[in-house]
């Protein structure tokens, strides 16, 4: 049966990134409004009533608008903002969080599709805090660097105005309370905030986030070889999720933040020093890919029941 979709905020960075993911699938129908109506309300209520599955790609605020204008009991929904993630009612749409996870989404009806940062932190950590590597009670850090393309139109214009560029490389969330930390720490199941040191790149897409982690510190003080070892348990098979081999990544000097490129790939890195007990853990993705489009079309194709991988860029 044809699945009827409409994304709401379509032509926005992320909206576009998801419409090239859904083009060409016949198995997909696109409820698609006039330019002069994509913000008019009455027009998006009915366009967001007569589709099986929305995809929001809206501000916060509009993104709420947009569910309280949802008056069937069936449509269901994947927000891509940060309106639901801890919310009541609303599951969270990282596919590969913990095993049974993914059957959860499959039945849900309301899906918040996961922010960028937390996609890499939690890919990284979840598994560590399963596995009992982590304690709960650890005082984690997580830093990185966003291309500029994370903080929307707004932030593209900002950064490719006649001004150029307002600089190569801009730490923020000093005030350490970025929106992103409360799903951080919720769904990685640590018991405080992890210490969050976010970065703007001189770049439009690509992400790379690093969790430090001082080895023998930790109870029974773990080898980056156990670390390696819960994380390619977890992500055994995965297509879209690659932990790169350890022996691999003791050879590089650096990771790009160009590593996956335009794709909706997430690549895993242990680099571990055995002589002084340290390792960093670093997620490489896009912000648009996994970080964003890539895990909507996912999370879409988890509801319509369909080939979980179909559309992406892998
Ligand atoms: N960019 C990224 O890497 C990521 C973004 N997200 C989240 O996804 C959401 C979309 O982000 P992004 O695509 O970057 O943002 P953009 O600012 O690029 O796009 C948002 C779009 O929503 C439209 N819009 C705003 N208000 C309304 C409304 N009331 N009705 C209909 N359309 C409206 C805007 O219209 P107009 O074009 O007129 O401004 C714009 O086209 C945000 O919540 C963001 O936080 C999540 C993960 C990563
Ligand atoms: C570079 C940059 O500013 N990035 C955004 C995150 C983008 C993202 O994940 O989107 P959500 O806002 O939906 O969570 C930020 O840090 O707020």
């Amino acid at each position: 049966m044809t699945q009827r979709i409409f994304i709401d905020g379509g032509v926005g960075t992320t909206g576009l990134e998801i419409n090239e993911r859904l083009a060409g699938r016949p198995e997909l129908s696109i409820i698609a409004l006039d330019a002069d109506r994509r913000k008019d309300a009455s027009a998006r209520r009915d366009a967001l009533n007569a589709a099986d599955i929305v995809i929001l790609c809206l501000p916060d605020d509009a993104a709420r608008e947009a569910v309280a204008l949802i008056d069937n009991g069936r449509t269901r929904v994947i927000d891509a903002s940060t309106a639901h993630r801890v919310a009541d009612g609303w599951a969270y749409g990282f596919a590969e969080l913990e095993p049974g996870h993914r059957e959860r989404l499959a039945n849900s009806r309301f899906v918040a599709n996961p922010g960028c940062w937390p996609t890499g932190f939690l890919a990284l950590v979840r598994p560590l805090v399963l596995a009992g590597l982590l304690p709960v009670d650890w005082p984690v850090t997580v830093s990185g660097a966003s291309g500029y393309s994370g903080g929307g139109k707004s932030m593209i214009a900002e950064y490719e105005g006649a001004g150029g560029a307002p600089s190569a490389f801009r730490p923020y969330g000093l005030g350490l309370a970025h929106k992103h930390v409360p799903e951080m720490q919720r769904y990685s199941g640590l018991r405080h905030p992890p210490l969050f040191a976010p970065a703007v790149a001189n770049a439009y897409r690509g992400m790379i986030v690093e969790v430090p982690l001082q080895l023998r510190a930790l109870p029974g003080a773990p080898s980056a070889a156990d670390v390696h070892g819960a994380l390619a348990a977890a992500y055994a098979g995965s297509p879209i999720v690659g932990v790169e081999a350890l022996e691999d990544s003791a050879a590089m000097t650096q990771v790009r933040l160009e590593h996956v490129g335009a794709t909706d790939r997430l690549a895993l890195f242990v680099f571990g020093n055995e002589a002084t007990g340290q390792a960093r853990l670093v997620a490489a993705l896009d912000n648009l890919g996994k970080g964003a489009a890539g895990a909507a079309v996912q999370n879409l194709n988890i509801l319509a029941g369909l080939p979980e991988t179909a559309g992406l860029r892998l």
